[in-house]
C-alpha cells in the first residue's frame, strides 16, 4: 500500500479528523488519526496489518513469537498482526495509570515480542508499553504501528515499523497557535 492510498483509506472513513485535539502526551493538534474507525472494518483491518507485516524484514517477522500491545489503541492491531503472524496476542493496560499484564495474560521469560500501537506520537506510551512488556519477562525485539505521527523522529530503542509517517505539528498547552487557542480541545484517547 502507498501512503496515499493509506491516506485515502483514513479519508473515506472520516478517520483523518481536524479541530482541536489534546493528545495522549498533553501536546494539542489540529490533527488527530482516529484509528479505530479505520480499523472497525475487519477486512480493512486484516489488509493493514498484512502491509504491515511486508515492511518487516522477513527474518525479523520470522522471529516474532508474539504479539503486544498497550489498549486501548492498538488493540485490534494487535491482534490483526497476531493473526498475520501466526502467533498470540496479548495486550496490556493501565487501570491504575501503569502498564501492566492482565486477564491471565503471561509471557515465557525470553519470549520475543512485538510492540504493536496504532498511533505514535512522542513514544511514550510505545516506550512505557515496551517497558511494562520487558518488565514481565518479554523480549521485545522490534515496534510497530499503523502511523508514525514524529515522521521518523522517534527513538523507541528498538526497530520500529510504521505502516505510514507522517508530520501534524503537535503544539505545549502554552504555545498554541491563535486559532488553537480560540477553540476548546477535545480528548478522544483514554490516558488518564
Ligand atoms: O506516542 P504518544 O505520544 O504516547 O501518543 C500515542 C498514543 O496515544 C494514543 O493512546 P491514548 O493514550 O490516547 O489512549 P488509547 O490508546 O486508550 O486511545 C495512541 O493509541 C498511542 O498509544
Ligand atoms: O498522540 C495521540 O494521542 C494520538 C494522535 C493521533 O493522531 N491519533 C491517536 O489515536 N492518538
Ligand atoms: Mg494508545
Amino acid at each position: 500500500m502507498t501512503e496515499d492510498e493509506i491516506l485515502s483509506e483514513f479519508r473515506s472513513v472520516d478517520a483523518l479528523l481536524e479541530g482541536h485535539f489534546l493528545l495522549s502526551s498533553g501536546r494539542h493538534s489540529a490533527y488527530y488519526l482516529q484509528c479505530a474507525r479505520l480499523l472497525m472494518n475487519p477486512e480493512r483491518a486484516g489488509r493493514i496489518a498484512l502491509a504491515l507485516t511486508q515492511k518487516m524484514p522477513r527474518e525479523l517477522r520470522n522471529e516474532i513469537q508474539a504479539v503486544i500491545s498497550p489498549a486501548m489503541g492498538g488493540l485490534i492491531i494487535g491482534h490483526e498482526m497476531g493473526r498475520a503472524l501466526g502467533v498470540d496476542a496479548m495486550f496490556v493496560e493501565r487501570p491504575d495509570g501503569v502498564f501492566g499484564l492482565r486477564r491471565g495474560f503471561t509471557i515465557t521469560p525470553g519470549t520475543k515480542v512485538l510492540m504493536m500501537e496504532d498511533v505514535v506520537t512522542t513514544g511514550l506510551s510505545s516506550r512505557e508499553a515496551i517497558a511494562a512488556i520487558e518488565a514481565a519477562g518479554g523480549h521485545v525485539i522490534a515496534a510497530g504501528a499503523v502511523v508514525d505521527r514524529s515522521a521518523g523522529t522517534v527513538d523507541l530503542g528498538v526497530p520500529f515499523f510504521p505502516l505510514i509517517q507522517l508530520n501534524f505539528p503537535t503544539y505545549a498547552p502554552d504555545e498554541l497557535p491563535p486559532e488553537l487557542a480560540a477553540t476548546e480541545a477535545v480528548k478522544p484517547g483514554s490516558r488518564k
